[in-house]
């Protein structure tokens, strides 16, 4: 019911934006016409996949990404908009609406509304779980439109969910013919029979291919250019799923399976030469598209020869010269490249990461590396709180009493903290935050350092 139902909004609020029924209020074009989606992770990737796939040439929304809390990609987003921020939709998609980088995310192009004298909150959209910040913000401050996210979908196997579909159906991709090929797939996958079964048979493969440990890389290689971030895609699907320390009986068994690649034949062009003659640390999975491109427009650009047939020779011709040398591949067929196959292609691999997790006994959905990463994130800067607080104090000296490294770490109790310290330094002093008095970035103990100003007021915070 409640999948339904968001199914139904999904689709009616996409057709009001296109339609125009439900327009930005203060656009020259009277309806929506660029998509801003913020979100990382599984709240980026599936977005990003799917739209380069399957994206008409002239979509009714085009779409954009704020996939970090790097300010200059930030500020590039933004600038590329221009005056079309009066008509961008922001998505804002977050599973636990309390991401940073999808915050910060948030907060610069909430600035960039304030600035160009636009009103967000009619402009934007949440997609997140019930009563997350981000939920409860987007509530209060009214934005235009919320979708949930449930808790039983876990952001890198969420591109059938309103995160993947809104922005799909935005761009004008038939998400109905999505959730059909995935709806076929996972029917095909619940078939006891092995050798019937796409997905047991693709993780039996991994299994085989990486002697069950992860000894072996997964080289991901789609013959089509739309699919060039399948592999992207997948890197987070299968090794923040895979990847773990512990199996689900508690020992330390450091699992895995590594993801990467491109596009061929663009691939051939660059480290194939290594797969081929160099270390054997790798199996290929071909992803062979069978339709070169709309039926009408082929030519030959040689007697009997078509472009696309170039693609289909090169990649058979990498699949057999990579066999005769003992490397294996896998190799994954679709007629052409469409609503339905990207759903199937999606749905499979879900399944197939789920049935290998089995198999070597893992948990494929969590992820408690990542949050060791965000934790220690977190006390960089709480650390570099107290060397803004230290500074400043030394600051406020008449005169200014510039500090060596040494000193900020002494004066922070933390000089087992001193190459962090140095780092955030440098970084202050690159974003004219702090000033070198003397030395240079380059040489650590040749530094130091104060800043620019007094502020009076943290001194006695
Ligand atoms: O959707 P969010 O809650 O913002 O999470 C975004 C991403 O960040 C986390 O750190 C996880 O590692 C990812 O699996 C997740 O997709």
């Amino acid at each position: 019911m409640k999948i339904e139902r968001t199914l139904d909004s999904v689709c009616n609020f996409s057709d009001d934006v296109i339609s125009g029924k439900i327009k930005p209020p203060s656009s020259p074009e009277g309806r929506f016409t660029q998509i801003l989606s913020v979100g990382i992770g599984g709240s980026a990737l599936g977005p990003q996949f799917v739209a380069e796939a399957l994206a008409p040439d002239n979509p009714p929304l085009k779409i954009r990404f704020i996939d970090n809390t790097d300010p200059a990609g930030i500020d590039h987003q933004i600038a590329q908009l221009g005056p079309e921020l009066a008509s961008t939709l922001v998505i804002v998609i977050s599973k636990s609406g309390g991401t940073p980088e999808t915050r910060n995310g948030l907060l610069e192009v909430q600035k960039a509304f304030r600035e160009a004298g636009l009103n967000f909150a009619k402009q934007g959209v949440a997609i997140t779980q019930e009563n997350s910040l981000l939920d409860n913000t987007a509530r209060i401050e009214g934005w235009l439109a919320r979708f949930p996210m449930y808790d039983w979908v876990g952001g890198r196997t969420s591109e059938m969910s309103a995160v993947g579909l809104l922005a799909a159906a935005l761009q004008g991709i038939d998400i109905r013919e999505m959730l059909a090929g995935a709806s076929l797939m996972d029917g095909a996958n619940r078939n006891p029979e092995l050798r019937n079964n796409p997905a047991a048979l693709l993780a039996l493969c991994w299994y085989w291919a990486s002697d069950g440990v992860g000894s072996k890389d997964m080289v991901v290689l789609p013959y089509k250019d739309s699919l060039l971030l399948f592999s992207r895609y997948l890197q987070q699907l299968v090794m923040e799923s895979l990847g773990k320390e512990f199996d689900l009986d508690g020992n330390r068994v450091n699992q895995g399976l590594t993801v990467y690649g491109n596009k061929g034949s663009t691939d051939q062009h660059a480290y194939i030469q290594q797969l081929r003659d160099g270390v054997h640390n790798f199996f290929v999975t071909f992803i062979e598209v069978l339709r070169d491109r709309p039926p009408g427009h082929d030519w030959e650009l040689e007697p009997g020869v078509t472009c696309g047939d170039y693609l289909f020779g090169m990649l058979q011709g990498t699949r057999s010269a990579l066999y005769a040398n003992d490397r294996e591949s896998i190799t994954v067929t679709v007629q052409e490249v469409t609503p339905r196959s990207v759903g199937a292609l999606i749905a499979l691999y879900e399944r197939a990461v789920g049935i290998y997790a089995s198999l070597i006994n893992i948990n494929a959905y969590h992820q408690p590396g990542v949050e060791a990463g965000k934790k220690a994130a977190g006390e960089v800067l709480a650390l570099q709180k107290r060397v803004l607080a230290v500074l400043n104090e030394a600051s406020c000296k008449e005169p200014v009493e510039p500090l060596t490294v040494e000193e900020v770490a002494e004066r922070c109790h933390a000089p087992e903290d001193i190459e962090m310290i140095y780092k955030i330094i440098t970084h202050m002093a690159a974003n004219d935050r702090a000033l070198i008095a003397e030395g240079s970035c380059g040489s650590p103990r040749s530094i130091k350092v104060f800043l620019g100003e007094c502020n009076v007021d943290a001194l006695y915070a």
